[in-house]
C-alpha cells in the first residue's frame, strides 16, 4: 500500500542511473470547480549525472489562474515566475472564458505569445483528476484511463469532465507530450474500512463501490510535506487536522502522516457546504425539495459526457452560499456579512441583510463540527491545525471564528498574526502562540506543484518519455 510519499528534501540520483537525464518542462494542470490553475516547471537536474537535490527538484516558470469559471466573467491572471514574486503580465475578466476547455485555450495562446514558449519542449502534462475510483497511483492517459477516469465522471461532476476536457485537448494540441493523471482520491485510501464504509448492505455496497472515497488528496499530500519541513518532522510521525476550504472545502485527520479520515465522501459532495455545493444533507432532503430527483438534469456545460439527475444538479451547483446570498465569492460573504453586523446585532436586519452572516455562521459552524470530531477521533493528539484554499489561506475572520472554538481545548492562536498573513511570504505561516506545542498554521497549498514534483521522482515517466 502506498501512503502519503516521504518528504523529499534530499534525494540521491545515482550516477548509475540512466532515467537521471530527465530534461523537459512538465505543465501541471489542476481543474477546480471554479478554476484552472496551471503551473509550468523546468527540472533543476537536467541532465546531471548525480547530485544532491536540497530543495525543489522543479523550478516554476510560470502560472497562470483563472477563477470564477462557475460564475462569469472568469479573471485570468498570467504570471511570469512565481506566484507571489513574478511579473505579472496580465490579469483582467475574460468574457470568452466559458468551462475549462476555453480557459485552457485562452492560457495556451499566453504561453505561445507572452511566455514565447516552445509547446514542443513540455513532455509531461500533469493531471489532478479528482476521482480515481480504485486507481491509486498516477497513471499515463490511454484510451483505457481515459474511459475509466470518464466513467467515474458522474461522481464527481463538476470535476473529472472537466479535467478530461483538457486532456483532450492537450493529447491533441501536445501531441509529443505524456498526459498523466493524478488523483486526489489516492491520498485517502489509508482510511480504515470501517471509517470509509457507509453503514448499506455490503454487497451491494462492494459490488459500486459505495464507499468514502475522500478528496483534495494532492492539496493535504502537499500540506503534509510542507508542515513536516516547516517543523523538521519525519512526516509519518505528524498528527495533524487541516482544512481545506475553497469553493469545494474539506476537512481531513491525518494520524501518523496518513489520512484517517476525512468529510468528503462518495463524491466531493458531502460533508461542508462549498460555493455551489450543499455538503451533508439528510439525503431524504431531496425527494421533499422536488419531484423530479431522479430524473436526468439537461445540463450540458461539461465538454465530456456528464450523467446527473436533476438532485445531483442541485445539490452540486445550485446549492452552497451561492443559493443563500448570490455569490460564489466567500470573500464577498464576509464583507457583506461585516457591513451588516451592527444591524443583524441589534435584531433590525432585513433577510437580504441578514443572509451574509447566515451563510459565514452555517458554513463555520459546519467547519467546526468536523474540527471537533477529528480532535477527538485524534484523542487530542494534534502536533498542528492547519487552514488551507481559498478561504482557509485568504480569510482572517473565518480562522478567528474556528481558533476561537478550539480555545476550549487550549489551542490558542495570536490574534496579530492571524490579521497579517497576507502580508508574510513562504509556503507556513504560523500563527499560533509561538510558546505552544501545538502549532497553528496557514499553509499556501499547490496542488500543481505536488503533481511536478511527483512526476519529477517517477523514473518510469522519464523511461516512457
Ligand atoms: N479574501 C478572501 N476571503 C475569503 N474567501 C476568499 C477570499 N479570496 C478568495 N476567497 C475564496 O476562495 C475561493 C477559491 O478557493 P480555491 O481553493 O482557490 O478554489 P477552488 O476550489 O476552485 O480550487 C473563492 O471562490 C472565494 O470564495
Ligand atoms: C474536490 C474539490 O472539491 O475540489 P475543488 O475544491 O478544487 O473544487
Ligand atoms: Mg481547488
Amino acid at each position: 500500500m502506498r501512503h502519503a510519499p516521504p518528504p523529499r528534501q534530499t534525494v540521491n540520483i545515482q550516477t548509475t542511473d540512466p532515467h537521471a537525464n530527465r530534461k523537459g518542462l512538465i505543465l501541471a494542470v489542476n481543474a477546480g470547480s471554479s478554476s484552472l490553475k496551471i503551473s509550468l516547471y523546468r527540472n533543476i537536474e537536467n541532465g546531471t549525472s548525480h547530485s544532491q537535490i536540497t530543495s525543489e527538484p522543479v523550478e516554476l516558470l510560470l502560472v497562470s489562474n483563472i477563477t470564477n469559471i462557475s460564475a462569469p466573467p472568469a479573471s485570468f491572471s498570467f504570471t511570469l515566475g512565481a506566484h507571489h514574486t513574478g511579473h505579472q503580465v496580465k490579469k483582467e475578466p475574460v468574457d470568452s472564458i466559458r468551462d475549462h476547455t476555453s480557459a485552457f485555450a485562452h492560457f495556451l495562446d499566453y504561453l505561445k505569445d507572452e511566455a514565447k514558449i516552445d509547446r514542443s519542449e513540455i513532455v509531461h502534462v500533469c493531471h489532478r483528476v479528482v476521482h480515481g475510483g480504485d486507481y491509486f497511483e498516477p497513471v499515463v492517459i490511454t484510451s483505457e484511463s481515459y474511459d475509466h477516469i470518464e466513467r467515474l465522471s458522474d461522481l464527481a461532476p463538476l470535476h473529472n469532465g472537466a479535467a478530461l476536457s483538457v486532456i483532450k485537448t492537450c493529447i491533441e494540441i501536445l501531441p509529443s507530450a505524456t498526459s498523466i493523471a493524478y488523483f486526489d482520491t489516492s491520498f485517502h485510501r489509508s482510511m480504515p474500512p470501517y471509517i470509509a464504509s457507509y453503514a448499506i448492505d455490503q454487497t451491494i455496497a462492494k459490488k459500486r463501490g459505495l464507499k468514502k472515497y475522500g478528496f483534495h488528496g494532492l492539496s493535504y499530500a502537499y500540506i503534509l510535506r510542507a508542515v513536516a519541513a516547516y517543523l523538521k518532522r519525519d512526516p509519518n510521525t505528524l498528527n495533524l487536522i487541516v482544512m481545506h476550504l475553497g469553493s469545494g472545502a474539506s476537512v481531513c485527520a491525518i494520524k501518523d502522516g496518513k489520512s484517517l479520515d476525512t468529510s468528503m465522501g462518495l463524491t466531493p459532495l458531502t460533508g461542508l457546504p462549498g460555493a455551489t455545493r450543499a455538503g451533508g444533507v439528510d439525503p431524504s432532503l431531496i425527494f421533499h425539495y422536488t419531484n423530479k430527483a431522479g430524473r436526468m438534469s439537461h445540463d450540458r456545460s461539461q465538454a465530456v459526457n456528464v450523467h446527473v439527475t436533476q438532485a445531483e444538479e442541485i445539490l452540486n451547483k445550485k446549492s452552497g452560499w451561492k443559493a443563500i446570498t448570490g455569490t460564489t465569492d466567500f470573500g464577498e460573504v464576509v464583507k457583506n456579512m461585516k457591513t451588516n453586523a451592527e444591524k443583524v446585532a441589534q435584531g433590525q436586519a432585513t433577510e437580504d441583510e441578514a443572509k451574509w452572516a447566515m451563510a459565514f455562521n452555517l458554513f463555520t459552524d459546519r467547519v467546526i463540527d468536523f474540527v471537533g470530531a477529528y480532535y477527538l477521533k485524534l484523542e487530542g493528539k494534534v502536533d498542528a491545525v492547519v487552514f488551507s484554499g481559498g478561504i482557509g489561506e485568504r480569510s482572517v475572520e473565518l480562522r478567528e471564528f474556528v481558533m476561537g472554538k478550539l480555545a476550549c481545548v487550549g489551542i490558542s492562536f495570536d490574534k496579530d498574526s492571524n490579521q497579517v498573513v497576507d502580508e508574510k511570504g513562504g509556503e507556513v505561516v504560523e500563527i499560533g502562540k509561538p510558546e505552544d506545542e501545538r502549532k497553528v498554521l496557514v499553509c499556501r497549498t499547490d496542488e500543481q506543484l505536488e503533481m511536478a514534483r511527483e512526476c519529477f521522482f517517477e523514473r518510469a515517466f522519464w523511461e516512457e518519455s
